[in-house]
C-alpha cells in the first residue's frame, strides 16, 4: 500500500495574502484514509480567526479588486487555472492522500474540473451583460451589477478542490471577496489553492481560508458582515446553516444531498446502461451527491440487468488508491466508514439480500474499504432506500409501468439528480420532465455543460449554480431608471 508520499503537510489558515501560523494554535490530525497514517496537522479556526478574515476581506472588496477593469480581473482568475494544471500532479496527490480516491479519479476529474472552472468563469464573466428595457418614450431602464460582498465558502470532502473552485470561480469573477472553510477532513488542497491564487496576482485579503469544524462553518454563518454564504453538504448543515444565518438575512446557495434515482427501461442500450450504471454507482467509492443510489429496472429486463451488473461490479478492484487498477479506493474517513457500515446492517435486518459485497473488504489491516455492494428484496420504506447512504451501496428494484416508478422515483425528500434509460425519444421527454429533480440526464450520467442550471429541488437545495445562475448569487443587480 502507497504511503505518504508527500512529506507531512500541516494546513494553516490564510488572511491577508499568507499563512497564518498564531502561537499556541489549537490543531487536530489529518488522517490519510488509506493507511490511517497521520498526514499533518490543521489549525483549528474559532470565531477569532472568523472575525479577522471576514474584516480583511470586506477591507479588500472596497480596494483595487472593487475597481480592477473586468479584463484584468478575468485574466488573474484565468491565471489561477493555468496555475492548477501547471500542479496538477502534486494537486491530485495531495487530493488522493487526503480522501482516498484513485489518483486517475484526483488527476483526470476533480484536478482538471478545477482548473476548467477558473477558464470557464473567467471567460464566461467577460460575455455577461444584463437586462435593459425603454418604455416608449417615457424612460429607459437598466440593470447594473455589482460583487454580492464578502461571501463564505463552505465544502464538503468528497471532491475537495472541484467543488471549492465551483464556488471560488464565479465568486472571484464577479468581483467578490471570500473566506473559504474546507471540510475539515480534506484540508489540504484548499491550503495550496489559497497559495496559487495569489501567485496567480489577486490581491491580498481577496481569498481568505480558515480551517476548523463545523463551528468555525457557523462562525461564518453567524457573522454580521458577511454578505451570502455558498454551501455545499448534507441536507441537515442546511437546515443549520438556514437557521444561523436568518438574524443578518444573508444570501443563501445551497446544494445539498440525494438520493438519486437510475430508471431503467427495458429498450435501452444494456451495454450502455451497464457501463454507466457501474460509475454512477461506484466512482468515488459512491461519494458524490449525483451517484445513483436507487436503481429501477423495467422488470422484462431485470434479471439481466441484475446479473451483468454484478459481475462487473464483482471485478472492480478495490484497494490502494495509488495503484492504477483500482477502481474503488478508500471511504473518507473512520467516522464515514462507520456509517456506511452500519447501512449494511440495516439492510440485513430489513430483510435486504446482498448481491454483492455487503461488508468490508477484505485484506486490509488498515484503512476504510469497504466492497461494492448491490442490495435487492428492499421496499420503498427501507431506510436504505430512503436515506442518503453516500457510498459504494446500491438498492435495485424492478418495476411494471411508468406510473409506478415515477411514483417511487418522487417518494422522497431529495430531488437532485435522476438518469433515465429508453430509446423511446417520447417516452424519455415525458418521464423527464415529471421526475421531481434539478437535473435530469437520459442515456448518460455526469455528462456536465457548465453553462447549464446545477442544483437540486425539495431538501437537495436552493438555488441553481452553472453559467449565469452562478452570477444571479455571486453579484447584485442595480435597476436604473432614466427618465427621458
Ligand atoms: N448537491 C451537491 O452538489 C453536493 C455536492 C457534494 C456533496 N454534497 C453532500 O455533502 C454531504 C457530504 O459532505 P459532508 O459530510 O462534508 O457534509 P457536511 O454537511 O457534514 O459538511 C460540509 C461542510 O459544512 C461544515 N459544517 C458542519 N456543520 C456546520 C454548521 N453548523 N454550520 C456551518 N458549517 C458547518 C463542515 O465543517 C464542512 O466544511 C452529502 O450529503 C452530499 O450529498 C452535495
Ligand atoms: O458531489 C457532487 C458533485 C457536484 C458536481 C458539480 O457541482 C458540478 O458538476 O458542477
Amino acid at each position: 500500500m502507497q504511503t505518504t508520499k508527500t512529506e507531512v503537510m500541516n494546513c494553516s489558515h490564510y488572511i491577508n495574502g499568507q499563512y497564518v501560523k498564531p502561537e499556541n494554535a489549537k490543531t487536530f490530525e489529518n488522517v490519510n484514509p488509506a493507511t490511517e497514517e497521520i498526514l499533518g496537522y490543521v489549525a483549528e479556526g474559532g470565531k477569532e480567526e472568523v472575525d479577522q478574515a471576514v474584516s480583511v476581506a470586506r477591507k479588500a472588496l472596497k480596494s483595487e479588486w472593487g475597481n480592477m477593469p473586468l479584463r484584468e480581473r478575468s485574466a488573474i482568475v484565468r491565471k489561477i487555472g493555468d496555475l492548477i494544471l501547471e500542479r496538477k500532479d502534486e494537486l491530485a496527490e495531495l487530493e488522493s492522500l487526503d480522501t482516498g480516491k484513485p489518483l486517475w479519479l484526483s488527476t483526470g476529474v476533480d484536478i482538471d474540473r478545477a482548473a476548467y472552472n477558473f477558464h470557464f468563469f473567467a471567460d464566461y464573466m467577460t460575455t455577461l451583460g444584463t437586462e435593459s428595457y425603454q418604455q416608449d418614450d417615457k424612460a429607459i431602464h437598466y440593470a447594473i451589477r455589482r460583487p454580492t460582498g464578502v461571501v463564505g465558502l463552505i465544502n464538503p470532502w468528497n471532491l475537495p478542490l472541484f467543488l471549492m473552485t465551483w464556488k471560488l470561480a464565479p465568486a472571484l469573477a464577479a468581483g467578490n471577496t471570500v473566506v473559504m472553510k474546507p471540510s475539515e477532513v480534506t484540508p489540504m488542497t484548499a491550503t495550496v489553492l489559497a497559495q496559487i491564487c495569489t501567485d496567480a496576482g489577486v490581491p491580498d485579503g481577496v481569498v481568505n481560508m480558515v480551517h476548523g469544524f463545523g463551528e468555525t462553518g457557523a462562525a461564518l454563518s453567524t457573522h454580521e458582515d458577511v454578505d451570502a454564504i455558498a454551501f455545499t453538504g448534507e441536507t441537515v448543515t442546511g437546515t443549520a446553516i438556514m437557521k444561523a444565518a436568518a438574524p443578518t438575512l444573508k444570501k443563501l446557495s445551497f446544494e445539498l444531498g440525494g438520493k438519486n434515482p437510475n430508471v431503467i427501461f427495458a429498450d435501452a442500450d444494456m451495454d450502455d446502461v451497464i457501463d454507466t450504471t457501474l460509475r454512477s454507482s461506484f466512482i468515488n467509492q459512491g461519494e458524490v451527491c449525483l451517484c445513483g443510489s436507487r436503481i429501477y429496472v423495467e422488470r422484462s429486463a431485470y434479471d439481466e440487468f441484475l446479473e451483468r451488473f454484478a459481475a462487473k461490479a464483482r471485478e472492480l478492484k478495490v484497494g490502494d488508491p495509488f495503484d492504477k487498477d483500482t477502481k474503488v479506493g478508500a471511504l473518507v474517513s473512520k467516522e464515514h466508514y462507520e456509517k456506511v457500515l452500519s447501512y449494511l446492517d440495516i439492510a440485513k435486518e430489513e430483510g435486504g439480500t446482498f448481491l454483492t459485497g455487503g461488508k468490508a473488504a477484505e485484506g486490509f489491516d488498515k484503512g476504510y474499504f469497504v466492497e461494492p455492494t448491490i442490495i435487492t428484496g428492499l421496499g420503498s420504506e427501507s431506510r436504505c432506500v430512503r436515506e442518503e447512504i453516500f457510498g459504494p451501496v446500491v438498492t435495485v428494484v424492478p418495476f411494471d409501468t411508468e406510473e409506478e416508478v415515477l411514483e417511487q422515483v418522487n417518494d422522497t425528500h431529495y430531488g437532485l439528480s435522476a438518469s433515465l434509460w429508453t430509446s423511446d425519444i417520447k417516452r424519455a421527454t415525458r418521464v423527464s420532465a415529471q421526475i421531481e429533480a434539478g437535473i435530469v440526464w437520459i442515456n448518460t450520467w455526469f455528462l456536465r455543460d457548465l453553462r447549464t442550471p446545477f442544483g437540486g429541488m425539495k431538501r437537495s437545495g436552493i438555488g441553481r449554480e452553472g453559467g449565469a445562475h452562478s452570477f444571479d448569487f455571486y453579484s447584485e443587480l442595480t435597476n436604473i431608471t432614466v427618465k427621458l
